[in-house]
């Protein structure tokens, strides 16, 4: 018998599921210098999180930990994620959200820093926008925000939930440091993860071939 608030069996199962997943985003380069961080939904009060400052293309499970949804550790004298907030403030806002994973790709930060002036990225036309739940045509349009950086992490949480107030989405970019993506479960966020990164390198193509013609 386990007198912890949360199911022992599931946290093992999204601890592994977790480990499989992003050791092949850290394979792609999606991960440099122990960034990123990477969380699962366990039920309506608890997720589990990355232990921040770790190499998150070398997870074992002692590098999982357990969060309630105000972001305080359960169970564990880890420290969670420095940026569990932005992955709390999701499950707590969207009971039907179940992943949320965040990484520092150099298309995503290259791009952060190129529309941070805008304060999006234009995403118009492409085949691929139909990988977000919800669209079936490329004949649509959707911005993914840029918000400003801050190490304040209430403040970066504030920004997210005025956007969140006005539409719908599934990410955002942060400047000059990465992307945050989610999705009903692992399989759905990292669909919309890397439909992200696909479509800011094409976008980052585009610029590139329009410089050099
Ligand atoms: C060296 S990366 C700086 C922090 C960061 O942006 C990140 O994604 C990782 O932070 P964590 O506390 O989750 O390891
Ligand atoms: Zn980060």
């Amino acid at each position: 018998m386990s007198d912890l608030p949360y199911d022992r069996q599931r946290l093992a199962a999204r601890a592994d599921e977790i480990i499989v997943n992003v050791r092949e985003l850290a394979s792609l380069g999606w991960t440099p210098a122990t960034s990123s961080n990477f969380s699962s939904r366990l039920d309506e009060g608890h997720a589990a999180i990355t232990v921040s400052g770790r190499d998150k293309g070398r997870l074992v499970p002692d590098d999982i930990m357990v969060v309630n949804l105000d972001g305080k550790a359960v169970g564990s004298d880890h420290r969670p994620s420095a940026e569990t907030l932005l992955h709390t403030q999701l499950y707590r806002r969207f009971p039907d959200v179940g992943c949320v994973l965040h990484t520092h790709s150099r298309n995503q930060t290259v791009a952060s820093r190129l529309f941070a002036g805008v304060g999006h990225v234009r995403l118009a036309g492409y085949e691929l926008l139909k990988a977000f739940r919800g669209n079936e045509t490329h004949e649509t349009a959707l911005d993914l925000p840029v918000l400003p950086n801050s190490q304040h992490m209430p403040t970066l949480a504030a920004q997210v939930d005025a956007l969140l107030d006005r539409r719908p989405m599934w990410g955002y970019l942060i400047d000059g440091h990465g992307l945050y993506a989610w999705g009903r479960d692992m399989a759905e966020a990292r669909r919309h993860l890397e439909a992200f990164e696909f479509l800011l390198g094409c976008e980052l193509d585009l610029r590139r071939l329009s410089t050099v013609r």
